[in-house]
């Protein structure tokens, strides 16, 4: 194995993202093209809750793992994005997902208790934080590095939703909206540390193994939505259309 330079490292990560990044995914394809109705959209906007829900834990988990205050301050700033801040502001990323399931009609309390969540998604988000404890640093950053690749798709959702779906408008999909300049901001620190400390063919390919990781945990999410909400397949305990919306929405 030869040692890739910078600049090979990040088009290997890059890519990783083009082949194998949720983008591809025909429910996404669907999602954006208006061919979803409103129960898909219900049943993708619960669902992935639990990935909202999961990232500011597994961005606590990685902060516990650094010793380098410099690091640490730029780190928890992800957790305040989605936290939100104390004070007269403290809508963060969460709170700012439960306007988009408010806006679809689910009950909040059904949507944040996961109740109706389909296993396959919990366990995929349990795995991402288990990986950013269990692997090294090196592989924790460089697993959230899917965010080079998430302003592409959030524009393309944010277009596509808002042109095919009445029940959609800018207001409930505020949430990617903060998105569009945190991503990046996030994706740049990691992508610079990931190809300062990767500089063994072992390093790198344990990066890049990271990322492969990442795309197949947002894949096998969306595996699960489709195989349940548009092919039909029976869900035992999971959400069902007409199920935990509020009075006026039903
Ligand atoms: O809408 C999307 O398709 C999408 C994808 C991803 C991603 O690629 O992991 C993230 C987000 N959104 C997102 O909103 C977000 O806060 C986020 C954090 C992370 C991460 O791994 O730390 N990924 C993502």
């Amino acid at each position: 194995m030869t040692v890739m330079t910078p600049d090979q490292m990040e088009a290997a990560l890059r890519h990783i993202g083009e082949t194998r990044y949720h983008h591809l995914h025909p429910f996404h394809q669907m999602l954006h093209s208006g061919e979803c109705d409103k129960d898909q959209v219900r049943a993708w906007a619960l669902n992935r809750f639990c990935y909202q829900r999961i990232i500011p834990l597994k961005d606590a988990t990685v902060l516990a793992r650094m010793d380098d205050t410099v690091l640490r301050r730029v780190w928890r700033q992800r957790i305040v994005d989605h936290d939100g801040e104390i004070g007269d502001a403290p809508e963060g990323g969460l709170r700012r997902w439960l306007a988009l399931t408010d806006g679809l009609g689910l009950d909040r309390d059904y949507v944040t208790s996961m109740e109706g969540a389909l296993p396959a998604v919990r366990f995929a988000c349990d795995a991402y934080i288990a990986y950013v404890r269990d692997r090294t640093l090196l592989e924790a950053v460089a697993s959230s590095l899917t965010e080079m690749f998430s302003p592409m798709i959030i524009k393309a959702r944010v277009s596509g939703m808002l042109k095919h779906y009445d029940f959609i408008n800018e207001d409930v999909l505020r949430y990617f909206r903060n998105r569009l300049t945190e991503a990046p901001r996030d994706a740049d620190f990691a992508l610079e540390y990931v190809k300062k400390h990767a500089t063994t063919p072992e390093t790198q390919a344990a990066a890049l193994k990271a990322l492969e990781f990442k795309c197949a945990m947002l894949w096998t999410q969306l595996d699960a939505i489709q195989h349940v909400y548009v092919n039909g397949a029976p869900a035992p305990g999971a959400w069902r259309p007409g199920e935990a919306l509020v009075a006026e929405a039903a």
